[in-house]
């Protein structure tokens, strides 16, 4: 009896139970719809208030601070005109907004969070990833007689010391002070003394450079940015400056989340450098050949002129420099495996004009500010069109015209892809720069623009990028179908085979050479086209998804093997057009049928208006024409 009733009880309980769980269930369904909605609607409101904030005059000249920062340009800095955006974002901050400011390299960020400081009371906290550039900023500051000061890992106890006490101290003349996003991270103490200079209302504005490094999607993202969200909610009144010379719409709402401002103003100046000439050139097969070409820039075409030469390992850089000095060019290396000492001196021999060119890899860069550099050439392609822009940018601060080259050869993109596939966006950062260098007609600067969601008119260029000053020259549009079935075959034979094919590889198959045993047992169907042809076609396939790059370690290095892609399984009988410089085609035009019509290519001063040329289905493959 006992046992029965303790069975029933048992089984009510399991019911009235399961309609508990059933209600949670439903409550919290309900809690997140809830949450949902109210998400959205602070971000409307968000949204609108920004929007209003947006639409009011900040280049007015109507401020109480306009008198005194006007003042303080001239004598503090010597300018004596702001450039566009400047004036917006420093009303905006001062008038206690948080603001984003995306402009161009060079083009004058720091003053927008200097100035102000120097009109503000108390201190301006700069966040700046790199030591170098804190030492850069410093000494131009010192040069001009303002108060600033840094703390970074190498700081002695002595200037820690000192500079929190200029923090809390009323009477310091202290402006400002830079730090290391891991300096806000790591330092308990320091995070106290700011908590003071909050307290006393010392606290002006903090300002974080490179700010998309607080993004994922951005192309360099920094982990230790990721603690500076704690900023808002630690200094609710302090206004944040986020600056960039390169954020897409997406980085930028992601870098507001991650810093959770509020009502953030974002100022983008023009991305457009109208004094550098942009152009691509296919890089030689033979290291021998570069060289030559690279001499003969050097001295001729950039004669007793500034530049830098970027390259992507340190050991092309030591042995690019080494080969060019051989050939009488005044040229050091320049990356992060020298000691600093070397590197300052190759740093000043170049500012001094000691050096014609420094080659460099990638850490020869932020804090440069060298104003007469009249070139900038990628031996190889950057690993984003985000860091192409930045390096390329160093080019031309004096706004005088400068140059900038890249030189593109497929090998490279495999070389950097295996370094850059395991980060989020990396492959995809990779494939818009080979994409810029492989078009063969649009403006270079409307491809530019396009990345960094700008409206642009390529007749704005000016003839100032290789595609819109070469007016007379045509493209073409070929279907490449075929050799993608070629290529599939190739792919398939080896996986039958169970080997695995680097581009290499492949395109030895596809040319009748290189293993026998991938080569088509029927050899007509191999290609005649030149390596370069078959690269261009190569690339094309890989950038649309027809190929992609499959990685596999060794215990010694990366490599990027090729298989077939997504796209690949839905083409059926379908065109693969590819545009190519006409000229390009002229050989295979006499080879073959003339079934293909070349097309005038879309030239800078009318392919605003041009209409879009008709596409010809052309081969351009003279393997069946013997
Ligand atoms: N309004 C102005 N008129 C004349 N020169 C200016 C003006 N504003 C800034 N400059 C100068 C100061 C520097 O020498 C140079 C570049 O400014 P800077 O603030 O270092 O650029 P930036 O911070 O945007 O570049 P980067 O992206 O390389 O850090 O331009």
């Amino acid at each position: 009896m006992a046992q029965l009733s303790v069975e029933n009880e048992t089984k009510k309980i399991d019911a009235e139970l399961m309609v508990i769980e059933e209600d949670i269930e439903k409550l919290q369904e309900r809690k997140s719809k809830l949450l949902k909605r109210k998400q959205s609607l602070k971000e409307k409101a968000n949204e609108e208030a920004t929007k209003k904030l947006a639409s009011q005059d900040w280049e007015s000249s109507d401020f109480p601070w306009t008198t005194k920062l006007r003042a303080t340009l001239k004598d503090a800095f010597h300018i004596e005109k702001f450039r566009p955006m400047q004036l917006s974002a420093m009303n905006a901050s001062l008038k206690g907004h948080d603001v984003i400011l995306i402009m161009p390299t060079g083009g004058g960020k720091s003053l927008c969070y200097q100035l102000p400081a120097l009109i503000s009371d108390g201190i301006t906290l700069v966040i700046t990833p790199l030591v170098s550039l804190m030492e850069d900023q410093l000494a131009s500051l010192e040069k001009l007689g303002i108060q600033a000061a840094k703390l970074n890992a190498s700081s002695s106890k002595e200037e820690v010391n000192l500079v929190h006490t200029a923090m809390t101290d009323i009477k310091s003349s202290l402006k400002l002070l830079y730090v290391t996003p891991e300096k806000l991270a790591k330092s308990k103490r320091f995070m106290t003394k700011l908590q003071k200079m909050y307290q006393i209302k010392r606290f002006a504005c903090v300002a974080v450079d490179e700010v998309h490094c607080c993004s994922q999607w951005g192309h360099d993202f920094r982990p230790d940015y990721k603690y500076l969200g704690v900023l808002r909610s630690l200094f609710p009144t302090v206004p944040i400056v986020g600056l960039t010379a390169t954020a897409t719409i997406n980085v930028t709402n992601d870098v507001q989340k991650m810093l959770n401002m509020k009502n953030c103003l974002v100022f983008k100046a023009s991305f457009n450098r109208p004094n550098l000439y942009y152009e691509v050139r296919t890089k030689p097969s033979t290291q021998k050949e570069c060289i030559e070409e690279l001499v003969e820039l050097l001295q001729n075409r950039f004669h007793g002129q500034s530049g830098i030469i970027y390259t992507t390992s340190v050991k092309d850089c030591d042995q690019l420099a080494s080969e060019l000095r051989q050939q009488n060019c005044r040229v050091a290396s320049y990356h992060a495996s020298l000691e600093p000492a070397d590197r300052t001196k190759v740093h000043t021999g170049w500012r001094d004009n000691k050096y014609q060119a420094v080659v460099a890899t990638i850490a020869f860069g932020m804090g440069i500010d060298k104003p007469d550099v009249r070139f900038v050439i990628h031996h190889s392609i950057s690993k984003s069109m985000e860091n192409f822009y930045q390096e390329s940018g160093r080019a031309g601060r004096d706004e005088l015209q400068a140059c900038c080259i890249v030189y593109w050869r497929l090998s490279d993109l495999f070389r950097l892809s295996t370094m850059v596939f395991t980060e989020q966006t990396g492959l995809r950062n990779l494939y818009a720069m080979a994409a810029y260098c492989i078009d063969p007609e649009r403006c270079r600067r409307e491809i530019i623009a396009s990345h960094f969601d700008e409206r642009w008119e390529s007749s704005s260029c000016n003839e100032m990028c290789d595609h819109c000053s070469s007016k007379e020259s045509t493209s073409a549009e070929i279907d490449i179908a075929e050799h993608l079935t070629t290529l599939s075959q190739i792919l398939e034979r080896a996986e039958e085979q169970q080997v695995r094919v680097t581009a290499q590889k492949l395109i030895d198959a596809w040319q009748n050479t290189g293993q026998v045993s991938l080569r088509l047992p029927d050899f007509k169907k191999s290609t005649k086209l030149p390596r370069d042809k078959c690269e261009s076609i190569l690339a094309h396939l890989l950038l649309e998804g027809y190929l992609k790059e499959d990685f596999h370690f060794t215990p010694y290095s990366t490599i990027s093997y090729l298989l077939l892609g997504g796209r690949a399984n839905f083409i059926g009988d379908k065109e693969i057009i590819m545009k190519v410089e006409a000229s390009s085609v002229d050989e295979a035009e006499k080879a073959t049928s003339s079934r293909g019509k070349t097309v005038r290519k879309q030239s800078a001063t009318h392919s605003a208006t041009a209409k879009k040329p008709k596409v010809d289905k052309y081969l351009i493959d003279v393997s069946d024409s013997d």
